[in-house]
């Protein structure tokens, strides 16, 4: 298999209820996979299902999610913690509530670096100004001491991204990435991860209400309705000729975007 991520027939349940059913899609190396929809039509649920964060009651009940030749929901907890952030990243709609309020962004980074087993703190520092200034950031040692209240929630979900990056995983798994921003920034952030993807060949799931987005950075697209996949395909057919009514009622509802 060359996919970097296959769902196969999942079906996903909160407290015995099925919220995510018979969901089935693969990324390729390279590919962004958006993913649109009613809202509560499960698809943040699809994302931490794959990184075992969909917490009590949350159970894949059917199907399998496999990275390389390891089925996600049956690996052990230890296995499955090493893959994230090495292998896998997920960002969500505001950096700023990964971070600790108290301790340097800096700080925080190599903390993350020591727990996937880095041990070299110069090398680090070095990495990470070398990532900071390849996405753009002037002066990417301020940005390591400043404080995450020192840095606006725009200037946060860019480094956040950035530090997604650290340890240059396959897959990024992006929720929301851009929703809680202003038009300026969203569009520094897209720019961020097609970059991402063009530095480093990462994969990305997107998952967004922004029509726009999609339209913008995705391969292809995954629309949800009530738990359920109603079009999946290349972004450019699905949005020039959808087929299922929801998709041409969602497109219908979308201010004309240009790409
Ligand atoms: N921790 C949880 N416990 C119980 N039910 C949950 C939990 N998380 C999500 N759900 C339910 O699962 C369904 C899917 O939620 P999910 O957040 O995946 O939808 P979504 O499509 O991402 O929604 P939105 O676009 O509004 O973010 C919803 O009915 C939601 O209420």
């Amino acid at each position: 298999m060359s996919e970097i991520i296959r769902y196969e027939h999942v079906d996903i349940s909160y407290y015995e209820k099925r919220v995510v059913q018979d969901i089935s899609f693969a990324v390729q190396p390279g590919e962004i996979l958006g993913i649109a929809g009613e809202s509560g039509s499960g698809k943040s649920t699809l994302l931490r299902a794959a990184m075992g964060l969909l917490g009590r009651g949350g159970v894949v009940t059917r199907g399998d999610i496999w990275y390389g030749d390891k089925d996600l929901p049956d690996l052990p907890v230890k296995e499955l913690r090493a893959l994230c952030g090495s292998e896998m990243a997920m960002i969500f709609q505001s950096a700023g509530n990964s971070f600790c309020a108290i301790r340097t962004v800096g700080a925080q980074l190599w903390e993350m670096m020591q727990a996937h087993g880095k041990k070299d703190k110069v090398a680090f520092a070095e990495q990470a100004r070398d990532i900071l200034a390849k996405f753009g950031f002037a002066s990417p040692g301020r940005i390591l001491d400043s404080y995450p209240f020192e840095l606006s929630g725009g200037m946060q979900q860019r480094v956040g991204v950035a530090a997604a990056m650290l340890l240059q995983p396959k897959l990024l798994l992006a929720d929301e990435p851009t929703s809680a921003l202003d038009v300026t920034v969203q569009k520094q952030v897209i720019e961020e991860m097609l970059l991402a993807r063009k530095l480093f060949g990462t994969s990305i799931l997107l998952v967004t209400h922004n029509i726009g987005v999609i339209r913008k950075m995705a391969d292809e697209v995954l629309i949800m309705k009530d738990g359920a996949c109603v079009e999946y395909g290349n972004t450019h057919e699905v949005m020039e000729r959808p087929q299922s009514a929801y998709t041409k009622k969602l497109l219908a509802a979308v201010p004309c975007l240009r790409r």
